[in-house]
């Protein structure tokens, strides 16, 4: 499902009208589809129906879907929370609706009386701010806003909730919280994203014209990641085969202060059909892999002063990187000299698909310039802290610009990012911007990541293309995630856990 931002939104609207529609025939559709899923959930006939009317195309669907509700017996009150001085489209509705019996408040209405309205209302419809809106709600809704939160009505937002920017999910503290929010045409970020995902109530997608085709065709549009995808980016496995039909990935990583995340990366790895998996790691982290992990192989690399592994061992890795089909880099690599050089020197020798995770990508933050210098696609797989390091860029910004942030860099350093966070973003270099939607807080601990890593790293040993590790791994771990916290609750689960639900979320998927 293609998920459009604003300005994604804007574009679909324009392609409709070229082919024939109006923007006046757009917002009917969109006010006619609103009345009609409010009066699948209600009989209005009688009832109080007030419509917070901002002042945008938002408060004319409003006013369409007061007009149809009026038509159905329902008691209107429309009330202007921005002021009459509305947009052209909305104006014209408004027109429409004065010759109806409807009942008006104007803006300078007493505020007791608008809270009346609100307070007794069956049906309360949000239309005061939908995918125009950003920053702060503005003083004339906040005290509008407390009400309504309280009132016991049926509370249908439309688009979005106002308060809520519908780009990057972020929620002013007072917005206006739906039991129902219709949509128009495709879902926007916000109806994803897990910062706004709760003040929506149930989400529902209002056809208003706009053929599914053109939705898809948008070029900025954003895929939300389905099982149904992600199913059909698992590399096919064949009877007829041997584990060299399944790749070999070399994981180097480990330092003896960190020797878990090695452990889990391999066996998540292992859990996704990879082949063979080797080790590269200093001595000490080997030990540990062997007592938990029977089906590895290893290539144990010397051990630099700091714990971390030596460049001492530039040599020895070359010979591995010679044997794999794929490798991942960086679980529990630590970050200093030898490592950073260790790092680069596999960036630009490794001819083969290569995961850069963790500290991998701390050892590339200095100089991310060195990622063009990579003779085989990669995938770097930054949370949003990690990327951070790589932009320059604050934590803010990322997660407000996601989508930009992800795809800019992909596009720059020709690499396929996997921005982790409650939702992961997945941009490639030609701009394919993908989101994921499951996923659950108890993957918000130390080791998820690595258990990440591994999966990516697995599907691309396997022969898939970096895309598709990335589609099929984001969409299996946050999946073995919500196994995981159906069993153990997000409190108790422990990436191990994740790894363990790996193959029954497989057996669904498969
Ligand atoms: N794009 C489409 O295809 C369609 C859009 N429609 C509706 O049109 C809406 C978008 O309409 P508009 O672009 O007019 O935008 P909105 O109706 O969301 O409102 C935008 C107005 O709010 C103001 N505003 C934004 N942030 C503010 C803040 N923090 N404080 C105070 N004022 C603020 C803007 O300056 C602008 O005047 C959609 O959400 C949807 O409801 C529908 O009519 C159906 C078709
Ligand atoms: N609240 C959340 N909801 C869904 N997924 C989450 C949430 N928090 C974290 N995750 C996922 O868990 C993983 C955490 O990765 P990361 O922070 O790199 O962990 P670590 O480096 O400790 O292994 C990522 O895949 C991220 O998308
Ligand atoms: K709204």
């Amino acid at each position: 499902m293609k998920i459009l931002t604003s300005s994604a939104m804007k574009i679909a609207e324009s392609i409709a009208v070229e082919k024939g529609s109006s923007y006046m025939e757009l917002m009917e559709q969109a006010g006619k589809g609103t009345a009609d899923r409010i009066l699948g959930l209600a009989d209005v006939s009688g009832r109080q129906v007030a419509v917070l009317c901002g002042k945008g195309n938002n408060g004319g669907d409003g006013l369409v879907a007061a007009r149809y509700l009026a038509e159905a017996g329902a008691e209107i009150t429309v009330i202007f929370v921005m002021g009459r001085e509305l947009s052209a489209l909305a104006r014209a509705n408004l027109y429409e609706l004065e010759k109806r019996r409807v009942h008006f408040l104007e803006p300078d209405a007493p505020l007791t009386r608008r809270l009346e309205a609100i307070r007794k209302s069956d049906v309360l419809i949000d239309a005061v701010f939908g995918t125009g809106f950003s920053g702060e709600l503005p003083a004339a809704c906040k005290e509008l806003a407390e009400a309504a939160n309280n009132s016991r009505a049926i509370k249908v937002a439309l688009d979005v909730p106002s308060g809520i920017d519908c780009d990057t999910g972020l929620a002013d503290k007072d917005t206006l919280r739906a039991d129902y929010t219709y949509t128009f045409a495709a879902l926007k970020p916000a109806h994803v994203l897990k910062a706004s995902l709760p003040l929506c109530g149930k989400i529902e997608l209002i056809d208003i014209g706009i053929p599914a085709a053109d939705i898809a065709a948008i070029p900025d549009g954003i895929t939300l990641l389905s099982a149904e995808t992600a199913a059909g980016c698992i590399p096919k496995r064949q009877e007829d085969s041997n584990k060299g039909d399944y790749g070999k990935l070399l994981n180097v990583g480990g330092c003896v202060h960190m020797t878990g995340a090695v452990i889990l990366s391999t066996l998540s790895a292992m859990r996704c059909g990879v082949g063979l998996v080797k080790v590269a790691a200093p001595q000490p982290v080997l030990s540990a892999v062997a007592s938990h992990i029977l089906e590895c192989i290893y290539s144990p690399l010397p051990v630099s002063e700091s714990g971390s592994i030596s460049i001492d061992g530039v040599e020895q890795l070359r010979t591995e990187m010679g044997w794999a089909t794929a490798g991942l880099i960086g679980c529990g690599l630590s970050v200093c000299d030898d490592t950073r050089l260790l790092v680069e020197e596999v960036i630009s020798s490794f001819g083969r698909p290569l995961v850069i995770d963790a500290d991998g990508l701390n050892c590339v933050a200095e100089n991310p310039a060195m990622l063009r210098k990579a003779l085989a696609p990669v995938i770097i797989t930054p949370h949003i802290k990690e990327m951070s390091r790589l932009t320059g860029l604050s934590v803010e910004i990322i997660k407000n610009r996601r989508f930009d942030v992800a795809a800019q860099f992909a596009e720059k350093y020709g690499v396929t990012v996997v921005l982790k966070d409650s939702n992961t973003v997945i941009a490639t270099p030609k701009r394919e911007l993908f989101i994921n939607g499951n996923g659950n807080s108890g993957l918000a601990k130390g080791g998820s990541g690595d258990v990440l890593a591994g999966v990516i790293a697995s599907f691309l040993a396997q022969g898939a293309s970096p895309l598709a590790a990335a589609v099929a791994g984001v969409f299996l771990h946050a999946e073995a995630g919500d196994m995981a916290a159906q069993t153990f609750t997000p409190y108790a689960m422990l990436p191990s856990d994740v790894i363990e639900s790996i193959p029954f979320v497989l057996k669904q998927l498969l």
